[in-house]
């Protein structure tokens, strides 16, 4: 965590950012989504052993596909379309969708291909740099065939995508939210300050001793749900739920947003209010139909890295900059809607990021 403390001094400090509003979202050309690639960095050192500059041209192309990919509507309709019934696939236009995705991500596949292969010629079994070496190494030892060069494609190629659009979406989401509600933004750096400093390094011991941070966080990710449907699966046996009978073999989606925004566990849901995660003695509170990475055993696999990268890199922006809606625009980008492709992401928008 102390490197993502230094990548994050390293965003922060970069003065461009300051004289002018910051395109914190994306845009179609991907100029200036400093976050993104700050947190795509994260992944990168765990499955690559690297971190990319921010004016890398391969990265920031790969990182444009993969928001056209996650931002897309009609691409997140026909995957859907086509997990639900893979013999549309083939019928037309879900196959101009379908083509034109995989066409996208091929781009991807060849850049992971490359890096694997790099990793094989100088792989060494008593030193091993990152994710990439640890599978090499079990690859040797499997008498199974699991731990195939297909396989490890596959699971850099979702761990990627997986770690990257999420958090940053959610960094974003909370940006968005601290213009929206100036008096919480005030709070928040309150706290901030108060535990940290302005010149200390935040890091997870901290994070007990944040309460309205913590609810903060967990307000946005409970107000705008990023993966509202979640993940497909489907049932493995004959199974029985409130009195439903589900058939093996049946595909079933669980409907997060349906529980953090039912009426019955939330007084006014559709209220951004990070106090209701707050008690009568000022402590934080954690309640148990707050389930932004899903349940069960195939829950978020990156559930922990997820809410240190989003506590440090919120803290680390909040204690330096104030966030301010840009001059030039008549209003303030919407908080209500989004784009609902395979993640629930916010629209394109700009802010000043006003140092302290
Ligand atoms: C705000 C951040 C994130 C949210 C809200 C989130 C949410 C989710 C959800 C809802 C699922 C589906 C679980 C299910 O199928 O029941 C999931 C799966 C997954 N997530 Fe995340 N995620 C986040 C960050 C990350 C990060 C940083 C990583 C990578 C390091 C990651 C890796 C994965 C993987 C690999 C799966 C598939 C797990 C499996 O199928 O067993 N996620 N995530």
């Amino acid at each position: 965590m102390k490197q993502l403390g230094r990548w994050m001094a390293k965003l922060l400090m970069h003065r461009r950012v300051l004289l002018q509003p910051l395109n914190i979202c994306f845009d179609r050309r991907m100029k200036k989504i400093f976050i993104k690639k700050a947190v795509a960095n994260n992944i990168c050192n765990i499955i690559f052993g690297e971190r990319f500059d921010y004016d890398n041209k391969q990265i920031e192309e790969i990182l444009s596909r993969l928001t056209a990919f996650t931002a897309d509507t009609t691409t997140a309709l026909a995957s859907r379309i086509c997990v639900l019934a893979p013999f549309l696939r083939d019928i037309p236009p879900i196959i101009f969708v379908y083509s034109r995705y995989k066409e996208r991500l091929s781009m991807v596949f060849e850049f992971i291909k490359k890096k694997v292969d790099e990793h094989k010629e100088t792989f060494n079994e008593d030193y091993l740099r990152d994710f990439i070496d640890a599978f090499l190494k079990e690859s040797i030892k499997d008498n199974n065939n699991w731990f195939t060069n297909d396989q490890l494609i596959f699971y850099i190629r979702e761990l990627f995508f997986a770690g990257t659009e999420t958090v940053s979406s959610t960094l974003t989401w909370a940006l968005l939210c601290l213009l929206h509600y100036p008096e919480v933004h005030q709070k928040l750096r309150r706290e901030i300050l108060n535990v940290i400093g302005y010149d200390g390094t935040a890091s997870m011991t901290h994070k007990p001793m944040m309460p309205y941070t913590r609810a903060f966080l967990q307000e946005v990710m409970r107000y705008r749900t990023l993966a509202p449907l979640s993940i497909f699966h489907k049932t493995n046996e004959d199974a029985e739920l409130n009195g439903y009978f589900i058939p093996k073999n049946t595909m079933v989606g669980p409907n997060i947003w349906a529980v953090h925004n039912d009426a019955d566990f939330w007084d006014e849901p559709e209220k951004f209010k990070p106090e209701r995660f707050i008690d009568d003695k000022g402590e934080f509170v954690q309640p148990s139909h707050i389930i932004p990475f899903s349940l069960g055993p195939r829950a978020c696999l990156g559930k922990q890295l997820a809410k240190m990268e989003i506590f440090i890199f919120l803290v680390s922006m909040v204690q330096k900059f104030e966030f301010l809606p840009n001059p030039d625009d008549y209003e303030l980008p919407n908080v209500e809607h989004g784009t609902s492709g395979v993640a629930f992401v916010p629209h394109p928008f700009r802010l000043v990021a006003k140092i302290c």
